[in-house]
């Protein structure tokens, strides 16, 4: 358990002085064997989305050849920001183990808790959303619903 959690600070500490991002690391564990390990890579990468839970949920998946990472837990050096958390969720992981909280985050810099205010409905967004050609891509998801040999995930 401690083991698993100082592989992810140690692979963070890697990636923050080869100046590959922001102070993250995060490994994804299965039957208690290491899957992948990631560090955040959103400066070296130019990836925005190159957080280093996406980038161990990625490299798990194409370790064990799925896309249903529900036998896996995910030890990650700060608590999920709203993205890592929704691909987590879409992973079926099952189990984070935290270091840092997101207030924790927010205090060096990186604001993940307006994100989460903003779908808590607390804040509002800096985005604007509008609705364009429904029917279109209303036509779309009916094909879907139609497609006779479709693989839900
Ligand atoms: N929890 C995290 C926040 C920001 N960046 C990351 O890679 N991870």
């Amino acid at each position: 358990m401690f083991r698993l959690i100082h592989i992810a600070i140690d692979e963070a500490r890697r990636g923050m002085q080869n100046n590959h991002g922001g102070p993250f690391g995060a490994v994804i564990v299965k039957d208690g064997g290491i899957i992948s390990t990631a560090h955040n890579e959103v400066l070296s990468s130019k990836d925005p989305t190159a957080h280093a839970e996406i980038l161990a949920i990625r490299r798990a998946s194409q370790q064990l050849g799925k896309f249903d990472l529900s036998d896996c837990e995910i030890f990650t050096t700060s608590q999920p920001c709203p993205m890592c958390f929704a691909a987590i969720c879409w992973a079926r992981i099952k189990r984070i183990h935290y270091g840092t909280t997101t207030e924790e985050v927010a205090i060096a810099g990186f604001d993940d808790s307006h994100i989460y205010n903003i779908i808590k409905g607390e804040q509002t967004a800096e985005v604007e959303f509008t609705i364009i050609q429904r029917e279109a891509c209303l036509e779309l998801l009916q094909e879907w619903d139609n497609k006779t040999d479709k693989q839900m995930y």
